[in-house]
Order: structure tokens, then sequence, then C-alpha cells
């Protein structure tokens, strides 16, 4: 017979809760008997899903938020969820909390599918001492993280909390320590993938820090190490918690941030749509999907009018901006292109879609944000997205109209050298396919960088339009004909007219795709409305790709 010890839920003749929560205090439970046991382990589910009862659930309804458990339901194919540790409760007896031990311990936890394909799930319960983290509540989390690690499968974490719970001290600093080193070695191996849905402080940060994605809710989730009440007691600066670590400081500032939320369902959505284009894990590809537009035959018999609206897209004048998206989507299957930190450094983008229903990473300039140059949160922004495309096989195509670094002591002073280099890192390091076309400018070190033949793309090409030199005309010709020009001044010439004539003749000689080409580091130069055509028998050429790397413990990029 099974003898129950706990007082406040073992009365043999506890009342039972009906699903829904409405307790029938008139039927009681008997323990010893088979239909007692069931009904007192539905008792004791039912309890662990509003583990502070009803009341605590409106609050966060009148906040226009949904409850963890709902959280997780509405990510899940329904149905699908399998909850773990329901019935889990902290050990502490500090600070009277002996005599208040919610079931679940703040935080719920599990695996399910999304879309068919599955996946390890935590989801943090504000209800409960405020989502903050104990031990029972770490090791929930741990466990569902090993299981992730085990059996190769995404793991999204649902964050919102106050960090460690002060009530446990280093034990849950403990705990917290145990979940970042999982988020370090699941690092490449599964996506880890953080929405942030509420107000996140102290550890509640640094773990979603270490994941893939960030995906935060505008004016509904912030993110700080320490909030406004301790700045202003240390610092003396006031500031409001959105201000401080709301989406948009994350997304714009900081760069903690990969996707700004209008809401939950928004996030939660944004997620599902993010894991359609990666694998499982770092063994497998990411699912293939039919293609919405089949190429047969040549790219001439391939055409569309969108392929040729490619033709006209790049203005005559070079020094006149295009919108890169324009492009994107008149090469990708159903335009559709999912941007990655869509807010931030806007000079380049980043994101990911389909092409002939495979998976790619894009990375491309865009000539209306900085005529597409490359500063400090441009590379920063297209490392990180380089490697996590690497680190989930998926091969990366770069779209370059690129005219260099961008110039300025703050750049120089904040490392534009060091942090600019993570770029160069990252491409130099991908082993995945690499398909790089040139649309137009491609000057100086930024042509090396953005995926160029000699960093070890697989297929470079570029559109007659294709400007690849050193630097553009101005610049040049101010320096080899320095003293030429000078010349000219002292002898009374037309310096403009000398000037104007020495850069087209630069410009004719050298500013073309056609020295490179000449060379092979480019393999073609292409019509436009060649290039969706180009792009998918590339990736199809490189689905079979093979790497060989030397052994090694790990690279040493320029953090
Ligand atoms: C490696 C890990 C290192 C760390 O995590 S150290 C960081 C420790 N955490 C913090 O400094 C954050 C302290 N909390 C806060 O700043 C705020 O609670 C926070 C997150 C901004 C949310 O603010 P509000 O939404 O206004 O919520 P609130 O302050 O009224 O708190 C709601 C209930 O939660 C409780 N709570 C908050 N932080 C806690 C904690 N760390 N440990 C245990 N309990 C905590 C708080 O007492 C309140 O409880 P109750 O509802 O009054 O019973």
């Amino acid at each position: 017979m099974t003898s129950v010890t706990e007082p406040e839920q073992t009365s043999p003749e506890a009342p039972e809760a009906t699903p829904g929560g409405n307790s029938e205090a008139a039927e009681t439970i008997d323990i010893h008997t088979t239909a007692g046991k069931l009904a007192d382990l539905r008792r004791r589910l039912e309890e662990s899903r509003h583990p502070v009862g009803e009341a605590a659930v409106a609050k966060v309804h009148d906040k226009g938020k949904l409850t963890a458990r709902e959280r997780i339901e509405q990510l899940l194919d329904d149905g699908s969820f399998v909850e773990l540790d329901a019935l889990a409760r902290h050990r502490s007896t500090n600070f009277g909390l002996a005599d208040n031990r919610p079931l679940g311990d703040g935080v719920v936890t599990g695996y399910g599918t999304i879309d068919g394909r599955e996946v390890c799930v935590f989801s943090q319960d504000v209800t409960v001492f405020g989502g903050s983290l104990g031990e029972v509540y770490g090791e929930k989390i741990v466990k569902v993280m090993d299981l992730a690690i085990k059996t190769g499968r995404p793991l999204i974490g649902i964050n919102e909390g106050a960090g460690a719970r002060i009530q446990e001290g280093v034990v849950s600093l403990g705990l917290y320590g145990e979940i970042f080193h999982r988020n370090v070695r699941a690092s490449g191996v599964i996506p880890q993938i953080s929405l942030i849905m509420g107000p996140a402080a102290g550890g509640h940060v640094y773990s979603p820090a270490l994941t893939d994605f960030v995906v935060m809710v505008d004016q509904k989730s912030q993110m700080f190490v320490t909030g406004p009440d301790v700045i202003k007691t240390v610092t003396g600066e006031e500031v409001t918690m959105e201000e401080l670590g709301g989406a948009h400081t994350h997304m714009v500032k900081s760069g903690v941030a990969h996707y700004v939320a209008n809401s939950e369902d928004d996030a939660l959505d944004y997620v599902k749509e993010l894991l359609s284009f990666l694998p499982s894990n770092n063994r497998g590809e990411a699912p293939r999907f039919p293609s919405p537009a089949p190429l047969h035959g040549s790219a001439e018999e391939s055409l569309t009018a969108d392929d040729l609206e490619l033709d006209t897209i790049i203005p005559d004048s070079p020094n006149q901006p295009y919108d890169m998206h324009e492009v994107i989507r008149r090469i990708v299957d159903d335009s559709e292109f999912l941007e990655v930190q869509a807010q931030r450094a806007m000079n380049i983008l980043c994101g990911f879609a389909r092409v002939e229903g495979r998976s790619v990473g894009i990375v491309a300039n865009q000539p209306t944000q900085f005529a597409g140059t490359l500063d400090i949160a441009a590379s920063e922004k297209a490392a990180r997205f380089v490697r996590t495309c690497d680190a989930f096989n998926v091969p990366i195509l770069t779209l370059v109209d690129v005219p260099g670094f961008l110039p300025g002591t703050d750049q120089e002073f904040n490392g534009i050298i060091r942090r600019g280099a993570k770029l160069l890192y990252a491409y130099g390091e991908a082993t995945v396919g690499k398909i790089t076309i040139i649309t137009r400018k491609a000057y100086g070190g930024a042509y090396d960088v953005m995926g160029s033949k000699h960093m070890g793309a697989d297929v470079n090409l570029a559109w007659p339009t294709a400007q690849i030199a050193v630097m553009g005309a101005s610049g040049a010709v101010g320096f080899v004909y320095r003293r030429r020009l000078l010349e000219a001044a002292k002898n009374g010439e037309d310096v403009d007219a000398l000037r104007l004539q020495l850069q087209q003749e630069y410009e004719d000689t050298l500013v073309n795709p056609y020295m490179a080409a000449e060379r092979g580091y480019l393999d073609a130069v292409i019509p436009p409305s060649h290039t969706r055509w180009q792009v998918a028998t590339a990736l199809r050429l490189l689905e079979r790709k093979v790497v060989n790397v030397p052994p090694k413990k790990h690279g040493n990029i320029p953090l």
C-alpha cells in the first residue's frame, strides 16, 4: 500500500479537484483504493497546472500575457506536449520556503512537436517566486537540456523571471552555471532559441545570450543584468525598464535581440518559421520543401517575369541606391525572406530563404543604408549569422554591393580592425556551400570579406554591372595621379576636366568584372535575370560538398 507523507497533499481524504480547477470539496479521495490513487494523481496534476492558484493566472491574463503553460501549448502542435517533472517541488527551508512549495517550482518543461518536428522546451512561470530560479527549477531545465542534446532536438526556452532565487543563495547560482555550461556545450550541436516574454534579469538573460536566437516582444519584454533600481543606487542614473532593456534597445543598441515581435503570438510564429529553415541538429539538413517554381532546362528556358526585372534593377548611376530586398525577392522561393536583426545595422541584410525548396542563409549589402558600407555593427551582425548558418549546414548566398569599410575615427577607435575581422574569420571558417554574386560595387578589403573566392567561396558570379577594384575612381585618381594633377594646376590647365577624364579612363580599364573573370576569381559573368537559375544549380552542386579541415581544438576568432 502506498502511504503518502507530505502533509499538505497527503490527507487520505483530500478534496478532489476536477479538471478546470473547480474543487468539489464535497468529494473526497480515499488513496487506499485504486480509484482514489487515480483521483489523487489527477488532483496533483491539476494543481500543477496553476500551482499558486487561479488568481495568479488571472493576473497574468490581465496584463495581456499568456501563462507559461499556454505559451507552450501555442508553440507546439496540438496535443503533442509531454510534460516532465510536473510534480517536482523545491527542497529549500530558508526564509519560510518550507511552507510554500508550489508544484513545478516555477518552470514547465518537456518535449513535443512543431510542424511535426521534435523539439524540447521549457517555459518559466513568473507567478512562482517571480519566476526566479532555484535548485529544483534549475535541475528541471538541466534535465530537458540534456535530453535535447542527447536526442538531437532543438531547444526552445521561453524566458521571463527575476534571475537567481535569493532565498536559495549559491545553490541557485550553481544551477545557473550548470545551465550556462550546457548552453555552451549545445552550441553548434542543436539550435537553441530563446523567447523573452517579460522582464528577465540576472541569470535569466545570460542563458539566452548564449543561444542562437533571441526573440523579444515589443513593450512586453525587457532584459538586463541589473534593473533600474540597482542602477539608480549604484550610478545614480534614472532609466525606465523599457529604455534599459526593452526589445528596441536590444535590437538597435546592444544587438542582443534577433527579432522584435509585436505580440507574443508574433514571437511564437517567428520561432516556428525560424525552425523551418534549420535542421534539428548539426548532423542533419534543414527540411526540404517542394519548389514553388521548378526550373526546367537552361537558364533561358526557365526565365520568369520576375527574373527579367533583375536586368533593369541596377541604376545607370553608380551612386544611385536600390533596395537589395528587391533583388532577394526575385531570387528566392515565393519571394519569402525571413530577416534576422532587421532593424540593426541595416546596411547589411541577413536572413533565411529557400531556393528550389532548399534552405539558404542570405547575407547582402544594402545600398540604401550608408551606401552598403561595412561598419562594426554590420560586420558583427553578419559574422554571427554566417557562423550560425555554418554550424547548422545551411549554405550561404552572399549578394555584394559594398563600397568598402566605413571610414572614421569612431570606427577605428571602437575596433573596426578587430571587429571587422570577425566577418573575415566567419567566412574563412565556414565550410558550408558558399555562393557569391557581385551585383555592383566590390571595393577594397570589403571585396575580400564578402564571400570572395579567395576566402573559400565555391561559386562566384558577377553581373556585368559589377565594379571590382581597390577603390572607387575619385579616390584612386587622387592617389595615382596626384603629381600630374598638381602639375596641371600649376600649368593653369582645367584640373576638373582632367580629373574627370582620368577617372573615366580608370573606370573603363579597371572597374568592371572582367579582370576578375580573366583570373578565375569569378566563375562567370551572368545576366542578372539568370541569377535564380544559377543559384539553384549551384546549390544542387554544393549539396555534396565535403571539406576536410585541419584538426585543432578550436580557432581563435577575434572576439
Ligand atoms: C547567475 C545568476 C545571477 C543572478 O541572477 S543575480 C540577479 C538576481 N535577481 C535580481 O537582481 C532581480 C530582482 N528582481 C527584480 O529586479 C524584479 O523582480 C524584476 C525582475 C524587474 C520584475 O519586477 P516586477 O515585475 O515588478 O516583479 P516584483 O519585483 O514585484 O517581483 C514579483 C515577485 O517575485 C519576487 N522576486 C523578485 N525577484 C526575486 C528573486 N530574485 N528571488 C526570489 N524572489 C524574487 C518578489 O519578491 C515578488 O514576490 P511577491 O509577489 O511579492 O511574493
